[in-house]
């Protein structure tokens, strides 16, 4: 088939590549220019473990190309998806200016049938907008399909090629084949549904994870108090096959572009038929206190941050992606400068798109983790990147002013702290290392 993505981001970008695996021949589409010639030299305007390769080989043979004409390539195709972003509104609810802004510019271009499949995330009752919007700017027939994306970032191709399942809301049934045709290969697991539904899946999809995700933050919260260890209370908890153990993993709360966009926007659309969601508010609010715990930790360990200086492993929302988009490392950095601390920061992949949104004078700026811990007050890892784990922790406790760890995702065990001389604080497990917290009031108590 011959496909069209229009927006060429973190969505449209690996489904365009991943649609082209399966034997379809796909125009990526964006209005950004550069990122169209970026791309057109094999070059990926974003980090994605593994999109590079796939661009080089689909290009050089022919199934993949890369356009900013979008008029052009919706005539040449059969399938025309919507990937372009819905930001929120300051309100929380979702800005469709982009998405319908596309909607209009592919009623224009058409020139015969087409298919309209929306993946972007959009509110409930919004294909029928696009619907009426493309109507507005065409005579030509289409149908409209909502077909959700529920790719990770980090992990996108293979969730793209290897999905839980395939969201499809239809109001045709002739173009179920179509669909299931579309994504043979990826699974068999394709779920048909109306359209309505299919939106509001993707939405109470996102919830129900960040809901999982504030639940065990909390029961962290409540661990540190009484003494238990969540990581092993998220493993007993997760061996129940009704509970699951993903999402589980207690830590400085969720980031990036969905989570805090999509729960907000949820909120909205409840509010707007006049439903609060109450449950869902508590989530967000949760979500909010919890990144602070790590400015309460440094608290608790060196009184004033004014003049301290704190390295901070790790920039982006997640490991394994260069987004930076609402990552709980902004507003941790941004409290750490205006305490009067100096910031020594770290990552990996993602620090020129932190350093585009948020430079100070109070910042330093690292190309290595240990060069962000030296002479350093305090450590705090905000991201779990993997090369954080393979550090040597007794050289680096060697290497700072104050032996602090305050380790924000529960990245290292027992083990590796033990004898180390640092000071280590998780989230949600005893104090290990050094006495505060719970092991201080049972020792004061004894
Ligand atoms: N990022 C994720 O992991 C993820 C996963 C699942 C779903 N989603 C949803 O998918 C959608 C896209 O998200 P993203 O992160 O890929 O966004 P993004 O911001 O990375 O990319 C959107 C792209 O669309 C382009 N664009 C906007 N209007 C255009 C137009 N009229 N013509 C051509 N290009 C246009 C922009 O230039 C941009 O490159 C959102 O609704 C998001 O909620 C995102
Ligand atoms: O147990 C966990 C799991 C995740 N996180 C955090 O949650 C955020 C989101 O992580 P993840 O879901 O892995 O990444 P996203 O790329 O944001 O993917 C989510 O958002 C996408 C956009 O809607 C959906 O497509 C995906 O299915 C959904 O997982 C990150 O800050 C993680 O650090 C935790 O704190 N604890």
């Amino acid at each position: 088939m011959k496909l069209a993505v229009i927006g060429t981001g973190y969505v449209g970008l690996v489904s365009g590549v991943c649609f082209t695996l399966n034997g379809n021949h796909v125009i990526c589409v964006d209005k950004d220019e550069e990122k169209i010639n970026k791309l057109n030299r094999m070059e990926s305007p974003i980090y994605e473990p593994g999109i590079e390769a796939l661009i080089e080989v689909n290009l050089r043979e022919g199934r993949l190309s890369f356009s900013s004409d979008l008029t052009d390539s919706v005539r040449r195709s059969d399938i025309i998806i919507l990937a372009v972003g819905t930001p929120s509104l300051p309100n929380g609810e979702a800005d469709l200016q982009y998405i319908e802004g596309a909607a209009a510019e592919v009623g224009r271009a058409m020139d015969g049938y087409k298919i309209i499949m929306t993946k972007s995330t959009v509110p409930v009752g919004t294909n029928e907008k696009i619907r009426k919007m493309i109507a507005s700017q065409t005579t030509y027939p289409f149908d409209i399909v909502s077909a959700p994306e529920f790719l990770r970032e980090g992990s996108a191709i293979s969730d793209t090629l290897h999905p839980d399942r395939i969201v499809i809301g239809l109001d045709n049934p002739d173009l179920e084949p179509v669909m299931r045709k579309l994504h043979q290969g990826f699974t068999e697991n394709v779920f048909v549904t109306d359209i309505r539904s299919a939106e509001m899946i993707k939405y109470a999809s996102n919830a129900f994870l960040a809901t999982k995700i504030s639940f065990i933050n909390e029961i962290a919260n409540i661990c540190e108090k009484v003494g238990a260890d969540v990581t092993e209370v998220a493993q007993g908890m997760g061996m129940d096959r009704r509970i699951g153990s993903s999402f589980l993993q207690a830590g400085i709360g969720y980031g990036g572009s969905c989570f805090p966009k999509d729960t907000n926007a949820l909120i909205q659309i409840a509010g707007n038929v006049d439903y609060e969601f109450k449950l869902l508010e508590s989530v967000v609010e949760v979500n909010k206190g919890q990144r602070f715990m790590i400015i309460s930790k440094l608290h608790e360990s060196l009184g004033s941050l004014r003049g301290a200086v704190i390295g901070i492993w790790g920039l982006a929302f997640k490991p394994n992606t260069d987004d930076v988009r609402e990552a709980p490392a902004r507003e941790i950095v941004e409290a750490l400068v205006a305490e009067g601390a100096i910031v020594k920061l770290f990552d990996p992949i993602a620090a020129d798109n932190f350093r585009k949104q948020y430079d100070h004078p109070q910042l330093r700026w690292c190309s290595l983790p240990e060069e962000a811990a030296k002479d350093s007050d305090a450590v705090c890892l905000l991201t779990d990147w993997s090369l954080f784990r393979d550090i040597d922790l007794h050289k680096l406790a060697q290497s700072m002013r104050k032996q602090i760890l305050i380790d924000g995702r529960n990245l290292y065990t027992k083990q590796q702290i033990e004898g180390t001389g640092l000071e280590y604080h998780s989230v949600g497990r005893p104090q290990m290392g050094g006495l505060s917290g719970y092991s201080q009031s049972v020792a004061g108590a004894v």
